[in-house]
C-alpha cells in the first residue's frame, strides 16, 4: 500500500530532465503541493533532445524546434515562466526529388494557390481539412486534463481524444489512411513524403497518427522559443522548485520497509552514479522520463514481480542533423538560379531518387537581433541537414561551394514507426512507478511530452489518494460537453 495514504508524498524522483522530465517535476508540484521534495536527475544536459549549438556569436537549435500554435501546454510553459516567443522569419519551401527542384514557393499567396490547384486539384485543401478534423479531436486533451482526467495507457488516451478512428490511425501507415481519404499518389509522393522526411525522417509508411502530427508540423503560425527552446526546461525545473541532480540513474528497485502504523509500505530505491560515485536515495513516487529503449538510457528495474525491462521492444530512428556554416552550392540542387535570386530557406526532399538528404534549411538564431534579415544564398549563412546518416566530406563538398564550420549531432530522435503498431508500453509500470515515454509512440513531439507529463502527474495524484474516478473514464467528451 501507499505510505500513510492520507498524507502527502514525502520525496518523487524524476529520471530525465527533458521537456518530459521538467514538464513533469512542474505537474507534480501542481499536484501534491509545497511540502514535496523533488528530485530531478538528468546524465546529460537540461532539455535533452533540445538543444542547442553555437556557431559564431550565434546559439541554433539542433533538436526539436518548432512549436504548433495550438500546443496549449507548450503556450502555456511561456507564458507562465514569461519567456517571449522568437519573432517570426518568414521562410519559403522547395521541393527537391534527388536531382531537381519539382516545386518552389512563389513570394505571391495567390500564385502558390493556382499552381498547387493545378497540380494536385483539390487534395492540398482536402489536406488541411483532414489535420484540422484531426487537431480538433486532439484538442479534447486539455479539457479532460483540466478536470483533472487521466489515462493508463497510451491506448486509452488516444481512445479518450478521437475514439476508434485514432486507434484505426495507430494501426495504419499514413499512406493507407489517406489513400483511404481519397488523396492521390501523387500528391502523396510530392508533398506528403517531404514533410514526414523531414519531420521524422522517415516515409509515408509511418503510422497515420504521427502522419497527421507531422502535416500539423507544416502548418502556418509555427513559433519557438525566444533564446531557445531548452529554456522552458529550465525555467519549469526552477518553478517547480525541484533539485537537479547531474547524475545517471543505474537502476530502481522496489524495497518494502515497515511504517509508523505498522503496515509495510513500498518504496522506490534510485541507485546513481555522478562526479563523486555510487549513491542511492529512497522515494515514495517515482516517474521515468527518457525512452526505455537500446541506446536512450540503460536503467535496469529489480525486485518487481512482473519484471520490467530496461528496453521495450522497437527501435529510435537516427536523425544527424549537420549545422554548416558556409555558401550553399545551388546547383546541387538541380537549379540553374543564381545564388543571389534563391531565396528558398527549406528544401525538402522526396522519397525518390534516393536523395541522401532528408531536408536542408537556412536556420536562423535562437534569438532574432534587430533589423535580422536571412542572407540570400550568395552569402555565407548557417543550414541544417538532416540526414539518415552522417554526411561524408564530399557530400559537404558537393553541397557547399565552402564552408568554415561544421556541427554534426547523432540524434536517436523518435521511435522508428511501423504500423500495425503493437501495444505501446504502459504508463504505469508499477504501483507509484511511472512511464512518461511511452507516449512517443503515438507521436514525438514536445507537446506529446508535455501532455504525458500532466498525465503521469495526475496518475500519480489519484493513485496515491485513491481517486479512481479520475483514471480511465470512458466517453468524457460526451459527459463533459456543456463544461467550460
Ligand atoms: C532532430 C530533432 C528534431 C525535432 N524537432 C521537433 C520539433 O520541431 N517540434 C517538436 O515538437 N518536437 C521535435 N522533436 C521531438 C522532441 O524533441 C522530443 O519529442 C522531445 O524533446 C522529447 O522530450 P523528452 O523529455 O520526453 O525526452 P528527452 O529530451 O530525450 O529527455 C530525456 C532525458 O533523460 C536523460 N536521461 C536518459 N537516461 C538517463 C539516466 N539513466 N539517468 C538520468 N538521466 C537520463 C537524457 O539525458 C535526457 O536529457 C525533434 C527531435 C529531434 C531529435
Ligand atoms: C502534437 C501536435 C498536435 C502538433 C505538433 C506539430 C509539430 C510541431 C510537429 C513537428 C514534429 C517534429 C518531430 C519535427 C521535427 S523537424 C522540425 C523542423 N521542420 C525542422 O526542420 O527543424
Amino acid at each position: 500500500s501507499a505510505p500513510e495514504l492520507q498524507e502527502q508524498p514525502k520525496k518523487i524522483a524524476v529520471v530525465g530532465a527533458g521537456i518530459g522530465g521538467a514538464a513533469t517535476a512542474y505537474y507534480l508540484r501542481q499536484e501534491f503541493g509545497p511540502g514535496v521534495k523533488i528530485d530531478v536527475f538528468e546524465d546529460g544536459s537540461v532539455g535533452g533532445r533540445l538543444a542547442t549549438v553555437k556557431i559564431g556569436d550565434y546559439e541554433y537549435e539542433t533538436g526539436g524546434s518548432v512549436i504548433h500554435p495550438l500546443n496549449l501546454h507548450m503556450k502555456h510553459f511561456v507564458d507562465k515562466l514569461g519567456i517571449p516567443q522568437r519573432k517570426d522569419v518568414p521562410s519559403k519551401m522547395a521541393i527537391f526529388d534527388g536531382k531537381h527542384i519539382l516545386f518552389e514557393e512563389s513570394d505571391w499567396f495567390i500564385v502558390n494557390f493556382f499552381c498547387m490547384l493545378w497540380r494536385y486539384g483539390l487534395n492540398f485543401l482536402r489536406m488541411q481539412m483532414w489535420v484540422e478534423t484531426v487537431l480538433d479531436k486532439f484538442m479534447r486533451i486539455y479539457q479532460y486534463q483540466q478536470f483533472g482526467y487521466s489515462f493508463s495507457t497510451v491506448e486509452r488516451l488516444l481512445h479518450a481524444m478521437g475514439g476508434d478512428s485514432f486507434l484505426t490511425l495507430m494501426n495504419q501507415t499514413l499512406e493507407e489512411a489517406m489513400m483511404g481519404e481519397g488523396f492521390s499518389q501523387v500528391f502523396i509522393n510530392d508533398i506528403v513524403a517531404p514533410i514526414t522526411r523531414v519531420n521524422y525522417g522517415q516515409s509515408v509508411r509511418i503510422n497515420g497518427f504521427v502522419g497527421a502530427v507531422s502535416l500539423a508540423g507544416a502548418d502556418s503560425g509555427l513559433w519557438a522559443v525566444d533564446g531557445g527552446n531548452k529554456k522552458v526546461c529550465s525555467g519549469l525545473l526552477y518553478n517547480s522548485k525541484s533539485e537537479l541532480i547531474p547524475a545517471r540513474v543505474t537502476s530502481i528497485s522496489v524495497k518494502v520497509r515497515p511504517s509508523k502504523r505498522g503496515t509495510p509500505v513500498s518504496l522506490y530505491e534510485i541507485n546513481y552514479v555522478d562526479q563523486s560515485g555510487a549513491a542511492h536515495s529512497l522515494y515514495d513516487i517515482v516517474i521515468v522520463a527518457t525512452p526505455l529503449h537500446r541506446g536512450k538510457s540503460d536503467v535496469t528495474f529489480s525486485g518487481f514481480s512482473p519484471p520490467i525491462p530496461s528496453h521495450y521492444p522497437g527501435h529510435y530512428h537516427q536523425t544527424v542533423a549537420t549545422l554548416v556554416h558556409g555558401l550553399l552550392n545551388v546547383s546541387y540542387l538541380g537549379t540553374t538560379e543564381a545564388a543571389s535570386e534563391f531565396t528558398v530557406s527549406d528544401v525538402l526532399t522526396t522519397d525518390s531518387n534516393g536523395s541522401i538528404i532528408n531536408s536542408l534549411s537556412s536556420l536562423d538564431p535562437v534569438h532574432i537581433p534587430k533589423g535580422y534579415k536571412r542572407p540570400p544564398a550568395s552569402q555565407a549563412n548557417v543550414w541544417k541537414v538532416f540526414s539518415k546518416k552522417p554526411l561524408s566530406q564530399e557530400q559537404l563538398e558537393n553541397m557547399f561551394l565552402s564552408y568554415d564550420s561544421v556541427s554534426e549531432t547523432k540524434w536517436l530522435a523518435y521511435p522508428a514507426y511501423h504500423p500495425p503498431h503493437r501495444k505501446t508500453p504502459p504508463f504505469i509500470l508499477h504501483n507509484r512507478l511511472y512511464y512518461l515515454n511511452a507516449v512517443e509512440w503515438a507521436a514525438s513531439a514536445m507537446e506529446m511530452s508535455a501532455i504525458a507529463a500532466r498525465n503521469v502527474a495526475l496518475l500519480a495524484h489519484h493513485h496515491w489518494h485513491e481517486q479512481k474516478s479520475k483514471i480511465d473514464q470512458e466517453d468524457l467528451h460526451t459527459r463533459l460537453r456543456g463544461e467550460l
